[in-house]
């Protein structure tokens, strides 16, 4: 289907207009799947004003990120603001900011964006109301991004994701008639993607762990038109066992999916913004645990030729680099492969990988490596990695 664009260039040149700018950011296709909407330029800039409302920080990230603001995110709002009046928006960095707050609030905080005030304090705070809808239109967030959101086209026809995230469809390569495993799927991004990349044919299997994140993975697939993907609330790490029914679901047989995608739970260190973290070292340690039990049965469920996608949003070389390391030096049915399309830097050096196999996984970041330097698009994104692997053996050690 051919991307319309009528909707988001009227929505940037009404934005151009109340920013005085001259041009609005430029925006592209890089693949028909995949839409780039660029940021304002640095010359955007908002003058504060003297009105502060207080957001919860995960309100801010979005915020950051593009979003307007919801009115369960609001903390704090003073008495003498009104309708459609200019604000200044700044997030709670240590969650100390109590709701329904009319003075300036004095802990940390970060300015996040201006944007207009929809609703009143009496909308959002007075007792038995469940604040609901938008209570600031944000007009600039401090990251510069234009405001996008995804109900500004008929349903399913736009989901906002990082580029990563996007890749990492592209590594699998979703082909029709292909029987997938997406082992950790909700909300279902990714699902998605594979499923329309096989234009709605390959036979998907979706699992999460509990009947709340499947029924999310469902939405998302109700929302995007979706129908060749089956769901189930399951522990992945024992989605693997010989006296499987396949028919009836998890578990499964030994080498039953050609193409297996784990997009791990980890500890999300690459992700942008992350205004405040309270992971513990005990916690970013546990990581791996749980990641080398899903590529056991990852391995396990993988036809042999089949394809094995590994990805995370994190940072660290434990659950990036070392997780490959691992599963070469445990599994030697298992083949690292390139992850192609390769967008992203080359893998950590010094960590286990050799050079050939650094340029095989792809490494999201800052750094600029010269085994494979990376152009700025992929390289201004959240921190990420993807590997991918083979099976050559049915008799995996
Ligand atoms: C990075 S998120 C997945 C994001 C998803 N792939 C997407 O693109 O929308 C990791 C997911 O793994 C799930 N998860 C963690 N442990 C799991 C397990 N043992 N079995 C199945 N899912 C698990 C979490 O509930 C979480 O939804």
């Amino acid at each position: 289907m051919q991307f319309n664009d009528t909707k988001i260039k009227s929505v940037l040149e009404q934005q151009r207009r109340e920013l005085n700018c001259h041009s609005t950011p430029a925006y592209y296709l890089i693949k028909p799947d995949c839409l780039i909407v660029e940021q304002w330029p640095e010359n955007v800039v908002i003058k504060r004003g003297n009105i502060e409302v207080v957001v919860d920080s995960m309100c801010a990230a979005a915020v950051l990120r593009g979003a307007h603001v919801y009115a369960p995110g609001v903390l704090g709002l003073p008495t003498n603001c009104s309708l459609n009046e200019r604000v200044d928006i700044y997030g709670d960095l240590d969650g100390h900011c109590k709701r329904g707050l009319k003075v300036e609030y004095k802990g940390r905080k970060i300015y996040v964006g201006t944007g207009y005030i929809r609703m009143l304090r009496y909308q959002l705070f007075d007792d038995g109301v469940q604040p609901n809808g938008i209570a600031i239109e944000t007009l600039l967030p401090a990251s510069r991004l234009p405001v996008i959101n995804e109900s500004m086209y008929p349903k399913g026809h736009l989901v906002l994701q990082n580029l990563p995230s996007i890749i990492t469809g592209w590594v699998v390569n979703a082909q029709p008639n292909e029987h997938i495993l997406d082992m950790c799927a909700s909300p279902g991004n990714k699902t998605t993607h594979l499923a329309e990349m096989s234009n709605n044919q390959a036979h998907i299997t979706a699992i999460d762990k509990t009947d709340k994140k499947v029924i999310k993975i469902r939405q998302s697939c109700e929302t995007q038109g979706v129908t060749c993907v089956h769901t189930f609330a399951f522990d992945s790490t024992k989605c693997h066992s010989d006296e499987a029914n396949n028919e009836k679901g998890p578990p499964y047989k030994s080498n039953t999916f050609d193409k297996v995608l784990l997009d791990a739970p980890c500890s999300g260190l690459g992700q942008r913004p992350l205004l405040n973290n309270k992971m513990t070292a005990k916690m970013l340690q546990s990581y791996k645990f749980v990641q080398r039990k899903l590529f056991d049965s990852a391995v396990k469920v993988l036809k042999v030729g089949g394809k094995l996608v590994y990805s995370t949003c994190t940072v660290t070389v434990e659950e990036n680099e070392g997780m490959v390391s691992w599963v070469l030096d445990k599994y030697s049915c298992m083949e690292l492969i390139p992850a192609e399309p390769l967008h992203g830097g080359p893998g950590q050096p010094n960590v286990g990988l050799n050079d050939q196999q650094r340029v095989m996984v792809q490494r999201f970041g800052p750094d600029n490596d010269p085994l494979r330097p990376v152009e700025d698009l992929y390289r201004n994104t959240i921190g990420f990695f993807i590997a991918a692997f083979t099976k050559n053996d049915e008799h995996c050690a």
